[in-house]
């Protein structure tokens, strides 16, 4: 089951090799793609799977650092059809992640093609096909008749543009280069944003001591992972069987001011809406506390107010302090790709997220498909594959019934390309 049929065709104009692909050509082999190929496996489906870097799950093996655990509980980040091995913790830690992942693509006999960055992705009217253009020196032209988005919601990372920070002169770097605070002991470091990364980065540091101060310039919330031995989050999920969202917020709150005490003296306000209708109207992930916050009340961790710029070895904040700073750390989060490399398409909004909500994010027009883009994490991304992989391995049942019938390939028309 290739599922591709190679140099069908040279574009002569480019030089470029095409490659039919009998099935979906699903762009990103993190959990997302991974999941979306199983599911068309197990469904008899040919695909294949584009990945700009060496290796699948590219995320989490090159970007995220060395303590970094799941802060959900297992059940709700395994991916269909391959549960996590029995001897896992509740919080699987990255380097179990990625073992599980391996394990998962090696289960269902999927390799990606590595170093297949895609590049441009555009429906052809004409022939009612999908062309994506993927690789480095020798492009390569992909055609099929469904595109499986699967590069994810945090594809790049956001650099903001801050005054000064050019004439800085001490380490700058993003949080998806951070492998743990070793480098960092004895130095002050100030961590912009207090997201889980900025969170889990500055309690990394303390561990390493180092001397974080991190950058607050907005309201926040932070739940702690566990109330009581249970997890807050496995915790909501049930009460939202019962319970209206708002209501299930307010229980939410309350745990965690009997847990984690009021956060107002320690410089985090927090947002007038809840945490879990912030998450579905704004993608704005709660902060899930595992120990931040009493770094933060021990003063550890020292909370700043946004920055206005920076100085030689110096940061300026908005309420007019000026700190002496060895090294910044950006934790500022991610954005999706999507817009730079789907043409002419208005299913994805300019931030590069479909336009849909969950649970109708997944299906596009013209055999487009979207995986992993509902702001639900690794459990959305399950849904999503399973939905896509039901839907694509229809159409392409009947495609395959009606070519038989009429003795065609579909493939043979890009030999005229
Ligand atoms: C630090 C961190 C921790 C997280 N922890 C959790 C958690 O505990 N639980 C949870 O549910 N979610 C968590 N998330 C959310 C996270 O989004 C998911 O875990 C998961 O990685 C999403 O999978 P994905 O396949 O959609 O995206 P990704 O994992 O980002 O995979 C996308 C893949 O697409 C590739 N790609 C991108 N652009 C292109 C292109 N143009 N051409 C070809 N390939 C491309 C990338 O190289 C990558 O391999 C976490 C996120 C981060 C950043
Ligand atoms: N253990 C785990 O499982 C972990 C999971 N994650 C997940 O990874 C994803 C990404 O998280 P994260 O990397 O924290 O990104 P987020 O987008 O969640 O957070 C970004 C942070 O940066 C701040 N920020 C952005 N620009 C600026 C600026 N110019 N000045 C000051 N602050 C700024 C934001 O503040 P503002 O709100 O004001 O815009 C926000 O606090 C999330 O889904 C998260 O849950 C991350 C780490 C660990
Ligand atoms: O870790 C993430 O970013 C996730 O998206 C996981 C997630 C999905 N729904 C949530 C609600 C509260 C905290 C985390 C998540």
């Amino acid at each position: 089951m290739a599922g591709v049929t190679e140099n069908l065709g040279v574009d002569i104009s480019s030089r470029r090799r095409c490659v039919w692909v009998n099935g979906p050509i699903i762009v990103g082999s993190g959990p997302s793609g991974l999941a979306t190929a199983a599911c068309l496996k197990e469904k008899g489906v040919p695909f294949v799977i584009l990945e700009r870097a060496n290796c699948i799950a590219s995320l989490w093996q090159r970007h995220t650092y060395d303590r970094l655990k799941l802060h959900l509980p297992k059940q709700f980040c395994q991916l269909p059809r391959l549960l996590f091995p029995a001897n896992y913790p509740e919080y699987p830690t990255r380097k179990q992640f990625i073992d599980y992942l391996e394990s998962y693509a090696k289960h269902f006999d999927i390799s990606p093609r590595f170093n297949q960055g895609v590049e441009s992705a555009r429906f052809d009217h004409t022939c009612g096909l999908w062309r994506v253009t993927a690789g480095g020196d020798r492009k390569v032209e992909y055609i099929g008749r469904w595109l499986v988005a699967a590069t994810g919601e945090n594809a790049e990372k956001v650099v903001p543009q801050f005054e000064g920070l050019a004439e800085f002169g001490g380490s700058v770097s993003h949080a998806s280069d951070y492998k743990s605070g070793q480098e960092y002991a004895g130095k002050r470091v100030l961590v912009v944003g207090c997201g889980n990364s900025g969170m889990e980065v500055s309690l990394d540091l303390c561990h390493h001591n180092a001397f974080p101060s991190m950058v607050v310039r907005n309201t926040i919330h932070v739940l702690p992972r566990e109330v009581y031995g249970k997890s807050s989050f496995h915790l909501a999920v049930l009460l939202m069987k019962w319970l209206p969202l708002w209501l299930v917020d307010k229980i939410m709150l309350i745990l965690s001011y009997l847990v984690l005490g009021s956060m107002e003296n320690y410089g985090l306000r927090r947002p007038s809406v809840g945490p879990l209708e912030l998450k579905n109207t704004n993608g704005r992930t709660p902060v899930l506390d595992i120990g931040a916050l009493e770094k933060i009340k021990t003063g550890q961790i020292n909370v700043v107010p946004g920055v206005k710029r920076f100085f030689p070895g110096k940061v300026e904040l908005v309420d007019g302090q000026i700190i002496v700073m060895d090294s910044v750390i950006l934790a500022t989060g991610y954005r999706s790709n999507v817009p730079s490399w789907l043409q002419a398409n208005d299913f994805f909004s300019k931030e590069g997220l479909p336009r849909q909500p969950f649970p109708n994010s997944w299906k596009g027009e013209s055999g487009l498909y979207a995986v992993g883009f509902t702001k639900k994490g690794l459990s959305g991304a399950s849904f999503d594959a399973a939905s896509i992989a039901e839907d694509i391995s229809r159409l392409w049942r009947d495609e395959t019934t009606q070519q038989k019938r009429l003795g065609t390939c579909r493939g043979r028309c890009i030999s005229h390309f």
